[in-house]
């Protein structure tokens, strides 16, 4: 390009803060004059820039190297600033870029801002103006990093840390909560049984400004219908008869917190016009109660039904449907999602081996294989229980195709007679852990009970939970 005209600002450069930062910004821009005119002036504030002559020399710096901030002139010899704007925006993987053309062409600048351009500049412009917008992009960087820091550590260790799993429909959802949670609005979590509904449930309330606030969960499919109104909103004394005593239902209970509807499919419809009034104006009325109570709640509602289906049935109302999914989050089936199930795996086997005492050394690959295709119709909490089963009864540390086949109650394919089969020591170890695992449950840890159970002293007993790396503390409350 020709260089048209600069206006020098006073001071020659822009902002009067020192900039200490060390990033790299690239400029591509053909006029030799122009080019080191603005690599001294954005040096002088220490920002280190690599210049280059044309759009291609640019993409191909791009492959190699990461940049702050990319600089363009629109007017190149090759490609032009605007048409190389998509492919510099890709290759840049994030990078902001400022565009500068000439005062006639401000129509083309406008056009680079609508392709994803961060700013433009009109020539002339000043260095000053030049290092304001620097500044600011740069600003926004630093900003855009650090928001991205805190996402990381509070995904790995805040309460999103509790779900499980890295593959795109899960970071989807995670994405998803992380925008909701604050917003405080009503939310509608949708997904089969067994998807982690609850899950979602609890990780929004712990990431919302009710945290410390009560969170009351209703499970509406286990309501009969005559009690739902009562269970709900409550009662005033004399509503009906038996109210010896005012009473508030769980929507007053959730005050200042979160109340989960789980099930809400399963709601009557005539509970339905109540709710919405609690959705849309946060009130609800006692049964019997002749004045309206406001409740500050925010509402979560989690189905695994399809709600459209129930709204055709004429058992859901359409209006509510509409209002409880402003805020939504779909959780697709395990199946859906197999590449979390390894992560999960060993996430679970963790817990079993905290919570049971039982040390599973290593999956098969076989077995993970088997799990990673198998369709998991109960999802993730099929796969926790059927872990557990397999791991309570597997006769080694290490876990099979055959032991989550067993668990799963599925016919195991009839095993080769190996000299393993054969091995009596190796057989009466199996059958004597199981059994005692079976004892410890069955008396929840209590050892003395347990040793009674199997025909042993306390002493030997404790010798044999040694032997098999068992922890008896760890069947407190628990039952096969
Ligand atoms: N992504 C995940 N990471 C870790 N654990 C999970 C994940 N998803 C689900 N779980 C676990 O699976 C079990 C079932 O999850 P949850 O109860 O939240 O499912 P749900 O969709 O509410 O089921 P339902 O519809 O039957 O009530 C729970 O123990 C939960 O902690």
């Amino acid at each position: 390009m020709r260089v048209q005209a600069i206006v020098f600002a006073p001071c020659c450069m822009y902002s009067s803060s020192v900039t200490t930062s060390q990033e790299n910004i690239l400029l591509i821009e053909d006029d030799a004059a122009f080019r080191g005119m603005l690599i001294e002036a954005l040096e002088a504030k220490s920002y280190k820039v690599t210049g280059v002559v044309s759009a291609e020399e640019g993409l191909a710096k791009l492959k190699t190297q990461r940049f702050a901030l990319i600089l363009t002139d629109v007017k190149l010899p090759g490609l032009s600033g605007v048409d190389v704007l998509p492919q510099l925006l890709k290759l840049g993987q994030g990078t902001d870029v400022i565009v500068m053309t000439a005062f006639s062409s401000k129509e083309t600048a406008l056009r680079a801002v609508q392709l994803g351009a961060y700013d433009f500049f009109s020539k002339p412009f000043s260095l000053k103006e030049l290092g304001i917008v620097v500044h600011r992009a740069m600003e926004k960087r630093r900003l855009q990093q650090e928001v991205l820091s805190l996402r990381h550590s509070l995904r790995s260790t805040g309460p999103i840390s509790k779900i499980i799993g890295h593959s795109a429909p899960i970071t989807e959802v995670i994405s998803r909560i992380e925008k909701i949670a604050p917003l405080d609005t009503t939310a509608l979590i949708t997904g089969e049984s067994g998807t982690g509904k609850e899950l979602i449930s609890d990780t929004i309330r712990e990431l919302s400004s009710r945290q410390n606030g009560p969170f009351i969960k209703v499970n509406c499919a286990a309501i009969p219908e005559h009690l739902f109104e009562n269970e709900l909103f409550g009662h005033e004394k004399g509503a009906f008869t038996g109210a010896t005593s005012s009473q508030p239902g769980k929507f007053e209970l959730a005050r200042g917190g979160t109340i989960l509807l789980d099930e809400i499919g399963d709601m009557p419809l005539s509970i339905q016009p109540k709710l919405l009034r609690a959705v849309e104006q946060k009130q609800i009325e006692r049964l019997g109660g002749s004045r309206p109570i406001d409740v500050d709640v925010r509402i979560i509602a989690a189905t695994n039904q399809h709600l459209e289906e129930r709204i055709k049935e004429k058992v859901f109302r359409e209006d509510l449907y509409y209002r409880l999914k402003v805020a939504s989050i779909h959780l697709p089936p395990l199946r859906n999602r197999s590449e979390d199930i390894p992560l999960l795996v060993e996430s679970f086997l963790q817990r079993i081996h905290h919570e049971l005492g039982i040390y599973i050394r290593k999956v098969t690959p076989e077995a993970m294989s088997f799990m990673c295709t198998y369709t998991w119709p109960g999802n993730v909490r099929q796969l926790a229980n059927i872990l557990e089963g397999a791991a309570i009864s597997a006769p080694s540390e290490t876990l099979t195709a055959d032991d989550i086949r067993k668990a799963l109650g599925h016919k195991t394919p009839s095993t080769k007679s190996t000299g393993d089969t054969l091995n009596l020591k190796k057989a009466v170890n199996t059958f004597e852990r199981q059994l005692i695992l079976k004892a410890l449950s069955r008396t929840q840890g209590n050892q003395t009970e347990a040793a009674g159970l199997l025909g042993l002293t306390p002493k030997n007993l404790w010798a044999k939970l040694k032997k098999h790396n068992l922890d008896s503390k760890t069947f407190k409350r628990r039952t096969i």
